[in-house]
């Protein structure tokens, strides 16, 4: 039975796809405004803002995401026709709000929303229900009800296509140095109070990453007969050097491989679905040349991009809310993430147990789960806005 022909159950019934991503600019008149989009809000220095816009200029202006993200469109709306397929991004166009707008008018009652973030935080995960929130808001009545699909970082349709991508990389180290190469999965980084807030009891960006990392590299092994040790570092870094994040930085990471003697190192970025900047910048160009200069052959695997197995598990992602029972796959411990995201899930401000105050500031992202039993949900505190969502459970 595939997911187009199982018959219809209790579930949530949709009648479209809502393709969901970042957005990037589409040539040098796009990278300020669009910088200023991502960043609205934060006060980020105009100095951070330059440092960050000479990396696209160095690709022309030009951001390689939307045209990875029309390249999903299609293979999406080929996976499920006759379902219609719209996309909408949080920063550039075509804009959330203008694709929510054009839904309604289309006359479209329930889409689901496959974000494309694999793993649990405020910027891939809370932030985004945001950005669908305010979009129905700005649709007003007759807006679809949307409902966003779950997090996918330890679903085969994920994982296979990057233990594939691990091996192809590995082939092209220099065969002296392939055997026994380390692998450095990589991902964004996040200030710590977000990574400490991430998920339903806290910690679950870090969680994710490494029982996502752990099981593709198990595989790897697996797949070329020999193991491989691993490790997690993060790149993109940004925000005033006071406030801690993440790491370590995938550049100290590899500094520091090849101090310890290692003579090459596979990074693999689990944390993102396409080759956009923050690789073919962050890590291609950036991390490469770290590597270099401490005399480390690297090789950076591919992302999942438009794999036909990635493609199919957006279609089953979709059938598991449609028809309850449906198998929900999911290859580590960690998984399968929840369908709905309980109040405070991904919410930096929200209230720690015991403390009455905010995630921020709080201890390493490892040790967080706070005193409060994982099933147990906390009372909302007292000023607490209502928290977000964008639909109502099944
Ligand atoms: C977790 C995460 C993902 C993965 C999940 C997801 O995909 O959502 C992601 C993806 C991306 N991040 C991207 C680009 C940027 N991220 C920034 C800034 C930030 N990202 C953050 C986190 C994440 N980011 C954070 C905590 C910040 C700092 C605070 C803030 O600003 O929220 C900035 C501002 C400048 C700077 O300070 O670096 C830029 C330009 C692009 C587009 C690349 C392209 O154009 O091809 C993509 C796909
Ligand atoms: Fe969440």
């Amino acid at each position: 039975m595939t997911a187009d022909s199982a018959p219809a159950g209790h579930g949530v019934d949709v009648d479209a796809l809502l393709l969901v991503s970042f957005g990037g600019p589409e040539g040098p008149q796009d990278v300020l405004p669009f910088l200023r989009n991502v960043t609205r809000g934060r006060n980020v220095p105009d100095e951070r803002l330059a440092e960050v816009a000479a990396h696209y200029d160095h690709f022309g202006g030009r951001s390689p995401i939307n045209d990875q993200n029309r390249a999903l469109l299609r293979a999406l709306r080929e996976r499920l026709a006759p379902l219609p397929v719209y996309w909408g991004n949080r920063n550039w166009a075509p804009y959330l709000t203008d694709t929510v707008a054009r839904m309604r008018a289309d006359g479209v009652r329930r889409a689901a929303c496959f974000v494309t973030a694999a793993f649990a935080s405020y910027s891939g995960c809370r932030q985004y229900r945001e950005d669908l929130a305010s979009a129905l808001g700005e649709a007003g009545p007759g807006a679809p009800d949307l409902v966003k699909l779950r997090l996918f970082f330890d679903h085969p349709g994920f994982v296979e296509p990057m233990v594939d991508h691990c091996v192809r990389a590995l082939g092209e180290l220099p065969e002296p140095v392939r055997a026994g190469a380390p692998l450095v999965f990589t991902a964004h980084a996040l200030p710590l109070a977000q990574a400490v807030a991430s998920g339903p009891d806290g910690g679950a960006y870090e969680r994710q990453l490494r029982a996502a990392a752990a099981v593709i590299a198990e595989r790897v092994g697996q797949r070329v007969g020999g193991r491989h040790p691993w490790q997690l570092a993060y790149c993109s870094r940004s925000g005033p050097p006071h406030v801690p994040w993440l790491e370590p930085d995938v550049n100290d990471a590899l500094a520091a491989l090849a101090t310890g003697g290692a003579g090459s190192a596979v990074i693999v970025p689990v944390g993102f679905v396409s080759d956009h900047m923050e690789v073919v910048y962050d890590l291609d160009v950036e991390a490469a040349g770290t590597a270099r200069r401490h005399g480390l052959a690297v090789a950076r695997a591919g992302t999942v991009g438009t794999d036909p197995r990635f493609v199919d598990m957006v279609a089953d992602l979709l059938a598991e809310r449609r028809f309850p029972g449906w198998e929900r796959p999911a290859l580590s411990t960690e998984g399968p993430a929840h369908d709905v995201c309980p109040l405070h899930c991904c919410d930096p401000a929200r209230p720690r147990p015991g403390t009455g105050t905010a995630a921020a500031g709080g201890t390493g992202p490892g040790g967080t789960r706070g005193p409060a039993s994982p099933g147990r949900r906390r009372p909302a505190a007292a000023g607490v806005p209502a928290d977000l969502h964008v639909h109502g459970p099944g």
